[in-house]
């Protein structure tokens, strides 16, 4: 060995140790040709712009060293593995949006990293219930950043990738890409996506079952028989793709007159819970017509954000959801 390749290595070896110290321990090898390093930093698990404070960071600090002109940094991440779960419907308007905010708030309360994908090509209306209409997201590089919700839950929606005000009409393979975008974003410590699905089995459906495989869907239907149908058919979607269906919610079951009490069922009782029933699946919840779940939603003070009893019913139906997921990890 020479005394030059000597003296080289060891100024390699300072400026590992020196890369280690400015990194917190991130960076990995480091190359040095002619006064340029190049050096790994693991950046799995920062969110986009720590990434970049910390790469910029240590870029800064090596240039310090007089033997160093320029230094490049090449950042790398284990893909983290996050769950999907997609929230379905067969039919539009039976609250699906609701319940997938809802849920999604809920279970970042019971612990879980939670962020939403709001795949509803046809009515994209998380930024209205999570109370973010004002804020489209920004890139970093090639992939979105989400954008935080006053309710603590990140979340990209197909109304951010439109102009304000103007309907979506992608179909196939835009669609797909579309979906793609929100997907694969840059998510940070988020382990948990909730995706909330256009109705019915459309192209959209069958883009996350092809590229994004959830580890389970929640099905979300009113009481009326027509509505169950079509979860019927959103149920088989699903389960021909191998993707478990964890269980059904019943949305708008039983309806409470604010003036006499009386306590109606405009849209009957109990059918989704008959129908998980003979469908062999587990009935997750009921959560009642109340007109104070549309003021709040529409207000983008989501009924989980309120508490009290208005809450009841989605933390109970969350608690559930939270349970599978639990017993999948476990592999039960
Ligand atoms: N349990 C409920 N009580 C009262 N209003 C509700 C309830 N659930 C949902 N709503 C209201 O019904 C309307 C439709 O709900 P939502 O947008 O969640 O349905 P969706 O199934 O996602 O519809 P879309 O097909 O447009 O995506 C909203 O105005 C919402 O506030």
């Amino acid at each position: 060995m020479t005394s030059e390749t000597h003296s080289n290595d060891e100024l390699r070896t300072r400026i590992e140790e020196r890369a280690k110290g400015l990194s917190g321990g991130r960076s990995g090898g480091v190359r040095l040709q002619d006064g340029i390093v190049t050096v790994a930093l693991d950046v799995s698990g920062l969110d986009a712009p720590v990434r970049e404070d910390l790469s910029a960071q240590l870029r800064d600090g090596l240039l310090l060293l007089p033997e160093v002109t320029d230094v490049r940094v090449a950042m790398t991440a284990q893909r983290k593995a996050r769950t999907i779960i997609a929230v379905g419907s067969g039919k539009g308007g039976v609250g699906k949006s609701t319940l997938a905010t809802n849920i999604a708030i809920a279970l970042s309360r019971l612990g879980r990293k939670v962020g939403m994908v709001d795949a509803d090509i046809y009515g994209p209306s998380q930024p209205r219930l999570l109370g973010r209409e004002d804020t489209r997201p920004e890139a970093q590089g090639d992939k979105l950043v989400p954008v935080m919700s006053p309710h603590g839950i990140p979340f990209l929606s197909m109304g951010q990738l439109a102009k304000p005000g103007q309907a979506i009409a992608w179909r196939g393979p835009m669609a797909g890409r579309a979906l793609e975008q929100l997907t694969d974003a840059h998510w940070g410590d988020v382990d948990l996506l909730i995706v909330d699905l256009p109705p019915g089995t459309g192209d959209i459906q069958l883009s996350m079952l092809q590229k994004f495989k959830p580890a389970g869907a929640v099905i979300v239907s009113t009481p009326q028989d027509l509505a169950l149908i079509d979860a019927a058919r959103a149920i088989t979607l699903f389960r021909d793709a191998g993707v478990p269906v964890i269980g059904m919610v019943e949305n708008m079951a039983g309806y409470a007159c604010p003036h006499c009490g009386e306590v109606s069922d405009p849209f009957g009782n109990g059918g989704a819970e008959s129908e998980a029933a003979a469908l062999d699946m587990p009935f997750l919840g009921r959560v009642p017509l109340d007109r104070s779940i549309r003021l709040g939603s529409d207000a983008g003070v989501p009924p989980v954000a309120q508490g009290g009893s208005l809450a009841e019913p989605f933390t109970a139906i969350a608690a559930r959801i939270d349970g599978w997921i639990t017993s999948q990890s476990a592999g039960g």
